[in-house]
Formats: structure tokens, C-alpha cells, sequence
């Protein structure tokens, strides 16, 4: 049995009450580890440990901390196999995808803010001044301290190292909380870290939950300068409450529940595809997956007709079966919050053109939080399963009549993560990305990352932008210094 144990001032250890809480495979159901619980004491002694490993880690030239960063991501590589194991073993998400997302990005998150810090500039004023001499007014950029870095279960590696690796490279240090549902990677990436040559105390991890846990300990320590957080939008909330006592600084990535527009003109077969992946990626436990589809009523029928065969052809099944192209939910407990959602669309009257079940599965993978991908038409805009975050694989799919119609729709509710639309009129592509209320647009396409660019939610979807400059400059405070000539 695998014991994912703390990671603090470069040593493994044990919880200080010697407690732990299981880590289970969600494609079977079964215990794969045990997971050490962090007491109040842990999390005093990582962030303890995070603090007196920052003055020599901010003194590193950033050119050197950008060289340990890549080799970070060079350990990445050379332990995938290993960190897809364990990935695969906290989500049950199938190999091919995690092979090819979530991996592979753990090693590029590293490298693109290494790059990005090596060039980052401030900026200089000169000044003029009544007796002529002038003043010269200088931008330094320093480190914030340390940052409470914690994380959801749907793309454990990618989100971690999305957020730790700027706040490194910019001279933070960083105490993790990885999600109790995935402990493996974060704790996996303590030894590449040490193998890096990466300092004891500059990356920390400690395991445990949110509310009265280590999750919420960590925000409140005083000596954790800013959190940086992605999960469920009342989860936001309530980390906000408790940094408000000490005004911390805080980035948000939170809930959505995202529109694909596809308009008649669109290519019908790749509109069919990138909406199927849209609404199905990682079980739809993708905070950028399409819950809510409008296609233009011309093709309507057509596209639900083709949405719900694309969404019967995809194969629940072992994660190391190649043929896998659907992985199992996170929990029984996330399998019965989405299962109650198709409970309830069916009997507020949906039209069920895919799925609304569960999928038969031969043991152990009958033991799994599996659920049928799912299509629905024919319920009203308010029906609550159109207006909250449901995640997991389904979306419901309603008729457009015009433009201005489908912008109303898309900008609907109280999220504003992304959206993504499908059309020919590249005119009316621009025109309708400038009148959506999110973070995020794609057009004729979805989940294709720049990581230079900016990316976050508007409205209940989150604060602040992390990617490109934008991490760099969360991460750290700019001083001005104005000098008299
Ligand atoms: N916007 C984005 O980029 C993005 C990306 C991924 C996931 N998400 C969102 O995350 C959610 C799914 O992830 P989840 O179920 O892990 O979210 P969650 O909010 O339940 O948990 C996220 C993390 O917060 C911790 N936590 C919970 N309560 C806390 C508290 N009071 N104080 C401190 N920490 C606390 C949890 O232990 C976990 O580590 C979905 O809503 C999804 O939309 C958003
Ligand atoms: N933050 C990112 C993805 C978020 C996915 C949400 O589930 C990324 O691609 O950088």
C-alpha cells in the first residue's frame, strides 16, 4: 500500500497524530494509499519551514531559479511513467489522456515560466522637476513570501505546477495543499524537487481537507502572505473570509458552467467533435467543459442527433486500456451529486437523447465512479441543472434563433469562465467574443493553450488572471523608487 506522506523542509513524514485517511482508485473503488493527515503543528512547521527558506531563495539570481525550475521539469519527464502512474491511480482518468495532458503539462508550466521570468522587465520614469535636474522613478518587483498554494482533484499536476511554478521562479515559497482525492503527484514532486537541487522548505506539501483542516489552517497562518487557490466557487468564498482578517492576496480560479454557441455556418463535423470534447473531456470534470450548448436552429436536430451518438461511442473501462476514452467521476460522493442532477432533468421533463444512467461494467470497474455520458434537450433556461455546475459528463442543448439571442443566452447565470463557438463568419466569431461576459473565448476550437495568455473567470468564476505576465505579476509586489538627480 502507498503511503503519501508530508513534505516539509525537504523530508517526508508522517501526520504528527500518526493519522491518515485513504486514497481511493476511482475506476475500481478500491484503496490504493494511505494518506498522511497534517495536524496544526504540520502546517506550522511547513510554513515555518517555507519562511526560512525564503531569504536565501529570493537572494538566488532569477536566472538560477529558472535553471532549477527546468530541471524540475526535466525530472518530470524522466519520472513520467511514474507520475502518470500515480495520477492515474488518485483519478482514474484514462492513461491516454493523462499521458497527453496532464503530464506532459506539468513539465511545460515549469519551463514557460522560467522562460517568461528571465525577460521580465519593470518599468522607469524620468521625471521632470521644477529646478531642472529632474528624478528617475524605478519599478523593483519582490517576492510576496510565502504562498499557500491549494488545488482541486480534476487536473491535479497541471493545476499545482500552474500555480507553484511562478510563485518559485519569482522567489516565493510555497506550502501545497493538494485535493484529499489526490495526494500522489503533489507528494511525487517533493522528491523531483530535492533531485533538482531546489532547496528544502522552498516547496512544501501537506495533506488534509478544507474546513477545520489543514486547507483552512493554511489560509488563516499568519505567516502566509497570499493563497492562491482553483475549486468550487463556495469554496472561494469561504477562503475569502478567513484571508480577509489579514487582507491576504489572493487568486481565484473557480466554478463555470460554460456555453459552446454553434451557429449554422459552422463545419458541422468539427463543431460535432469540439463540442463532444468540450462537454466529455475528463469525464467533463474539466472547469472549461460546455454544460450548456446552443446551436442554431437550422441544424439543431441534426447536431443533437450527432452530439448524443458522438457522446454513446465514447468506452468507459480500465485507464490503461488505450481504447478507454471515458474515465470514471472523482468520488462515489461526486458520482451521487451528478447522478442526482440526471435524476432530476429527467423528471423535470428532459429529453434524454444519450446516457442519464450509469454504464455496466464488468468488476472491478462495476466498483467505479463511472457515469454515462449524457445529452439532454427541452428544459427550461432556470432549470437548475442548466444553472449550476454540475461537472461531470453531460450538457443540455438548446435552439437559437439569432445572434443577440445566443449572446443573451451564453451571458446567462452568475459564471463567466469561458465559451467557445463554433462558425465560418470569423465577423460575427469577433463580434460575439467581444460580447461575451467571460475570461475565456474559443472559436472553432476549445482548450487550446497558449500559456502566455491570460486565463480566468469573470463574475462567481474567479479573481485575477494567472498565465504569462500575469502569474509573474500576481506572484510578486512592485516598489517604486523615485531618486531626486
Ligand atoms: N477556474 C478554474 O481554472 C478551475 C480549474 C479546476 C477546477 N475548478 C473548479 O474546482 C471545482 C472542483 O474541484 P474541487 O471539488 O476539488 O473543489 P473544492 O473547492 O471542493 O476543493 C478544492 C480544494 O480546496 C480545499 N478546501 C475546501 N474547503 C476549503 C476551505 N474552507 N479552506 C481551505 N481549503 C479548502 C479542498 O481540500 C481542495 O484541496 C469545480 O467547481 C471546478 O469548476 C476551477
Ligand atoms: N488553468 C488551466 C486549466 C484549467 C482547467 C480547469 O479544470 C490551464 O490550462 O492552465
Amino acid at each position: 500500500m502507498n503511503k503519501w506522506q508530508l513534505f516539509i523542509a525537504g523530508e517526508f513524514r508522517p501526520g504528527g497524530r500518526q493519522e491518515c485517511f485513504p486514497d481511493y482508485h476511482p475506476a475500481t473503488g478500491a484503496v490504493t494509499a494511505e494518506v498522511a493527515l497534517a495536524t496544526p503543528d504540520d502546517c506550522d512547521a511547513a510554513v515555518t519551514a517555507a519562511k526560512q527558506a525564503l531569504s536565501a531563495w529570493r537572494r538566488f539570481p532569477v536566472a538560477e531559479r529558472a535553471r532549477l525550475l527546468r530541471r524540475v521539469a526535466e525530472g518530470i519527464e524522466a519520472r513520467s511513467a511514474e507520475f502518470l502512474q500515480a495520477e492515474v491511480a488518485d483519478t482514474g482518468k484514462p492513461c491516454a489522456l493523462a499521458r497527453t495532458l496532464d503530464i506532459p503539462r506539468g513539465a511545460a508550466n515549469f519551463r514557460i515560466f522560467a522562460d517568461l521570468a528571465a525577460g521580465l522587465a519593470t518599468e522607469c520614469f524620468e521625471t521632470a522637476t521644477d529646478d531642472g535636474a529632474g528624478a528617475l522613478n524605478y519599478g523593483l518587483r519582490r517576492p510576496l513570501g510565502v504562498v499557500g498554494v491549494i488545488c482541486p482533484w480534476n487536473l491535479p499536476l497541471l493545476l499545482l505546477t500552474w500555480k507553484i511554478a511562478p510563485a518559485l521562479v519569482m522567489g516565493n515559497t510555497v506550502v501545497v495543499k493538494p485535493s484529499e482525492e489526490t495526494p500522489a503527484t503533489a507528494t511525487l514532486l517533493g522528491e523531483v524537487m530535492t533531485a533538482a537541487g531546489v532547496p528544502p522548505g522552498v516547496y512544501n506539501v501537506v495533506h488534509g481537507f478544507g474546513p477545520g483542516s489543514v486547507g483552512e489552517w493554511l489560509v488563516a497562518h499568519p505567516d502566509v502572505a497570499a493563497i492562491t487557490f482553483t475549486g468550487e466557487t463556495r469554496t472561494g468564498q469561504a477562503i475569502m473570509r478567513t484571508a480577509a482578517t489579514r487582507t491576504k492576496r489572493l487568486s481565484f480560479e473557480l466554478g463555470g458552467k460554460n456555453a459552446a454557441i454553434v451557429f449554422a455556418d459552422a463545419d458541422f463535423d468539427r463543431a460535432v467533435a469540439g463540442v463532444a470534447r468540450s462537454s466529455f473531456l475528463n469525464g467533463g470534470q474539466v472547469c472549461l467543459c460546455s454544460e450548456r450548448v446552443y446551436v442554431e436552429r437550422p441544424v439543431f436536430e441534426r447536431f443533437v442527433d450527432a452530439l448524443a451518438l458522438a457522446a454513446r461511442q465514447l468506452r468507459p473501462g480500465p485507464p490503461e486500456d488505450e481504447t478507454t476514452t471515458l474515465g470514471p467521476l472523482i468520488s462515489a460522493a461526486h458520482r451521487e451529486k451528478v447522478l442526482g442532477y440526471y435524476a432530476a432533468a429527467r423528471a423535470a421533463g428532459a429529453e434524454i437523447h444519450a446516457g442519464g444512467g450509469c454504464p455496466a461494467l464488468p468488476p472491478p470497474y462495476d466498483q467505479g465512479y463511472f457515469v454515462e455520458p449524457t445529452v439532454w434537450t427541452g428544459l427550461p433556461e432556470d432549470t437548475p441543472c442548466i444553472v449550476e455546475e454540475i461537472f461531470g459528463p453531460v450538457c443540455h442543448v438548446a435552439p437559437f434563433d439569432t445572434e443577440e439571442e445566443a449572446v443573451a443566452l451564453a451571458n446567462a447565470g452568475d459564471y463567466g469562465l469561458c465559451a467557445a463557438l463554433w462558425t465560418r463568419d470569423l465577423a460575427r466569431a469577433h463580434r460575439v467574443a467581444h460580447a461575451l461576459d467571460v475570461g475565456v473565448v474559443w472559436i472553432n476550437s476549445w482548450f487550446l493553450r497558449d500559456l502566455r495568455t491570460p486565463f480566468g473567470g469573470m463574475k462567481l468564476s474567479g479573481i485575477g488572471r494567472e498565465g504569462g505576465r500575469h502569474s509573474l505579476e500576481f506572484y510578486s509586489e512592485i516598489k517604486n523608487v523615485c531618486v531626486k538627480l
